[in-house]
């Protein structure tokens, strides 16, 4: 089902190809997209849930830039939960409350295990799956085991009639004490204590007790 989406998604020009720029450390395994990519599996309900009517209020006037965040593997500090992965870190000065960019990848209502599947409908059960396509969003790091706390948050916008999940600088007053995120510094959201108590009960059940490192 994947790969026919997969698939769909290139034929549409939304997936990576030789001819498009694809960010450096960009896995070759995964598709690159610069848009939502619909499941199939979808129903007429659920889509209109996603492209709810536009309306010039709503509509988002910001496009993010993909050059304001680049890709990096982590090598240190050897502490790093995320060691030997990779995270995603600012390229420049990032001011409160501005848009980084938009969390892309399979927008889809099956149950999923996925490391990289965002909830964007608790309700619907509709998520967003980066783990096979996605774009920079993908590689951001949960803040534990980095830093205080975390100085991104996920927050939903709609852009023209599309409903999209965007990853935004904290505002002012939110934990990041209004200063942005600093040129270079790791960008960093709260999965939420939901993420890692599944994992926890995962790695129970197969009486496996790993380090915090999934
Ligand atoms: C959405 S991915 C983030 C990008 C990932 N580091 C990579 O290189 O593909 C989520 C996975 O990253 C790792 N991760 C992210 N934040 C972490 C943290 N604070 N502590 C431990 N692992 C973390 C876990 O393996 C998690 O399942």
């Amino acid at each position: 089902m994947r790969q026919r989406e997969i698939k769909t998604a290139q034929r549409k020009g939304k997936g990576s190809s030789s001819a498009h720029h694809v960010p450096k450390n960009w896995p070759p395994e995964i598709l690159y997209i610069r848009g939502p990519v619909y499941s199939n599996r979808l129903t007429s309900s659920e889509l209109s849930y996603l492209h709810p009517a536009s309306s010039p209020k709503q509509a988002a006037s910001i496009t993010p830039s993909t050059a304001l965040v680049k890709i990096c593997p982590i090598a240190s500090p050897p502490t790093h939960p995320a060691l030997h992965q990779h995270g995603l870190f600012a390229t420049r000065h990032l001011p409160p409350g501005s848009l980084i960019l938009d969390y892309l990848g399979l927008y889809h209502s099956q149950p999923s295990a996925s490391d990289y599947d965002l909830s964007l409908s608790r309700d619907l059960g509709i998520g967003i799956d980066a783990v096979a396509m996605g774009n920079e969003g993908r590689f951001i790091n949960d803040y534990r085991g980095i830093r205080n706390g975390p100085n991104a948050e996920f927050r939903e916008r709609i852009v023209g009639s599309e409903r999209r999940m965007g990853v935004w600088v904290l505002p002012v007053g939110k934990s990041g004490k209004g200063k942005g995120i600093g040129k270079g510094e790791e960008i960093c959201v709260s999965y939420g204590k939901g993420f890692w108590k599944g994992r926890e009960s995962e790695r129970e059940v197969d009486g496996i007790y790993e380090d915090v490192g999934l």
